[in-house]
């Protein structure tokens, strides 16, 4: 491959609905979609889904800047690359900064695809030709209002509904739930708003038939998660927590969760998550996919990883016009009863939309082969 320069496209997006999560609410997405050019002109396109502030993780938008620009996007386009599965060997001796190194590594992964004329599901080695999608919707200020929300999505088909919880918003409001929606595919995601104090609490949520309990305690809690969840018949399912591929090893050996969320961005890219659905596949762990509130780039990498056989269970990847007046992407993603069609157009399987980007860009840095590394440290070979 030869990337001759890679382009940071930074994008301020207003969401249709505010999204509030027990850590807070947002009502934009700050995206940088990533491109990755070749010398005959050709482009590969990632999405970086960093957060706008350090809540669901350590990583931020502009940290995430910061890192493709100083360090990732230059060592790229300074190296020889011959498969993208390269490009997390060039980036490892740089600690985490995954949704950084996500973001430049799934520009290479849909440039490979593109330029060997393959969609970049059968470049991850996927198989399926449509995959199953839920919604995850956020608290309302109103259990009657999430209500509402859930009924609208159960008539549009979603194979399955998240809810997020958080203290005071748990056991009652479920209840009310299920009484309306006994047999609903229901899960819930408290992103880490309990301890094992609580621990009589979330026993209480067995009476409910969850298809699992996303990441209730914290992101570094795998030995309390391990604990919870020999004391509950719900299944734990780790989002969080598994930021790498050693995370995922441990939590598995531990007994920490039955099921794992993969965030492409979280585990630093599509080579990572390939490794973490070896190794779930091999001890029957079954995962799925989750979303970011991505934009149509990072959404059509979501849909691809999940051609892969053991993302068994629906994943977050509902239609662009659920978050979007308009996505960046032609066609734009659509769910129909909770499926979507897998693209048979190379690589993400759809066109970057500049014309509809323009909109929302703030601003393109482009990195070529005259940015030098600046760094302190000289990296041995
Ligand atoms: O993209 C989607 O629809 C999923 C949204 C979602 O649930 C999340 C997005 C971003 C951070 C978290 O709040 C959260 C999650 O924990 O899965
Ligand atoms: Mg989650």
């Amino acid at each position: 491959m030869n990337i001759k320069e890679i382009k940071l496209h930074q994008l301020e997006m207003d969401l249709k609905n505010p999204f509030t999560t027990s850590f807070g609410t947002q009502s934009k997405r700050f995206i940088t979609i990533v491109e990755a050019v070749n010398t005959d002109g050709l482009s590969g396109f990632g999405e970086c889904v960093a957060g706008e502030d350090p809540l669901y993780s350590e990583e931020f938008m502009d940290s995430a800047l910061i890192a493709m620009k100083k360090y990732f996007a230059p060592i790229i386009i300074q190296n020889e690359i011959s498969h993208p599965d390269e490009v997390w060997d060039l980036l490892v001796p740089f600690k985490k900064n995954n949704m950084a190194k996500s973001g430049i590594e799934g520009a290479v992964w849909d440039l490979y695809a593109k330029e060997n004329g393959m969609t970049l599901a059968e470049a991850v080695g996927g198989k399926k030709a449509e995959v199953d999608v839920g919604v995850s919707l956020g608290l309302e200020d109103t259990d009657e209002l999430l209500l509402d929300r859930i009924e609208e999505k159960v008539e549009e088909g979603y194979k399955r509904i998240k809810v997020k919880i958080k203290p005071g918003r748990d056991v009652e409001m479920l209840r009310k739930i299920r009484g309306k929606y006994p047999d609903i595919p229901l899960m819930v995601d408290a992103n880490s708003a309990y301890t094992l104090d609580d621990i009589e609490l979330l026993k209480a949520m067995d009476e409910f038939n969850l298809m699992m309990i996303e990441q209730p305690l914290a992101a570094g809690d795998i030995v309390d998660h391990a604990k919870l969840q020999k004391a509950i018949q719900t299944p734990v399912c780790l989002d969080e927590s598994i930021d790498s591929y050693q995370a995922a090893k441990a939590s598995i050996e531990l007994g920490s969760c039955e099921i794992i969320n993969v965030k492409v961005g979280r585990v630093g890219g599509i080579t990572q998550s390939k490794r973490i659905h070896d190794l779930a596949a091999e001890h029957n762990i079954p995962l799925w996919c989750g979303g970011m509130l991505e934009a149509g780039v990072g959404r059509l990498h979501n849909i691809a990883i999940t051609t892969l056989s053991n993302f068994t269970l629906p994943g977050d990847t509902a239609s662009s016009s659920r978050y979007w007046k308009e996505d960046i992407i032609t066609p734009e993603v659509v769910a129909e009863n909770g499926v979507v069609q897998v693209s048979d157009q190379p690589g993400i399987g759809a066109e970057v939309d500049f014309d509809k980007m323009k909109q929302y860009l703030k601003q393109t840095d482009v990195i070529t082969a005259d940015n030098d590394i600046d760094m302190v440290f000289l990296i041995d070979d």
